[in-house]
């Protein structure tokens, strides 16, 4: 057995390449939708239930914690559905090699940036 082995792990000093940091995204924006749909679901009901639970939902909506959670969301199902569509388009045996898989994922990372930025100034 060799006898200098790696004691552990150097997580900080790990480079990722962009497919497994669109994975690892992938993951996160679906756990985190999960969350949020708790909240869309509550926003929606409570709008519906009254006129004053609709001024209420949209006065809470108007406010920065409100907008924060808008933009979070809308950017996580952003994400979602652009890497959902990566999947599928590799479930038909495309971009499965090292490079094109790197590039779709760069592709994806970028679009998802440049759409949460104009998501971001629609809603500000
Ligand atoms: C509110 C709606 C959604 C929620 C809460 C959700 C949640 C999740 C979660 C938590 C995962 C990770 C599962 C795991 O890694 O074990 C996942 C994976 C996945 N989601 Fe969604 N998802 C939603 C909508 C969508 C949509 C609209 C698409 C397609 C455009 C999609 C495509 C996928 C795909 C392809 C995977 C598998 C990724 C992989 O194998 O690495 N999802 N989803």
């Amino acid at each position: 057995m060799k006898k200098q082995r790696p004691v552990n792990l150097q997580l900080n000093t790990i480079s990722f390449p962009p497919a497994a940091i669109t994975s690892i995204l992938h993951r996160i924006t679906g756990v985190a939708m999960f969350f949020a749909l708790l909240f869309v679901i509550w926003a929606w009901a409570e709008s519906v239930s009254s006129p004053d639970g609709f001024a209420f939902v949209q006065e809470q909506m108007s406010g920065v914690i409100g907008k924060i959670i808008a933009i979070g969301t809308i950017s996580a199902l952003t994400y979602h559905i652009l890497g959902g569509l990566r999947h599928l388009v590799m479930d038909m045996g495309h971009w499965e090699e090292l490079e094109s898989g790197n590039n779709s994922a760069k592709i994806v990372i970028g679009l998802w940036i440049v759409l949460t930025v104009v998501v971001g100034v629609l809603l500000c």
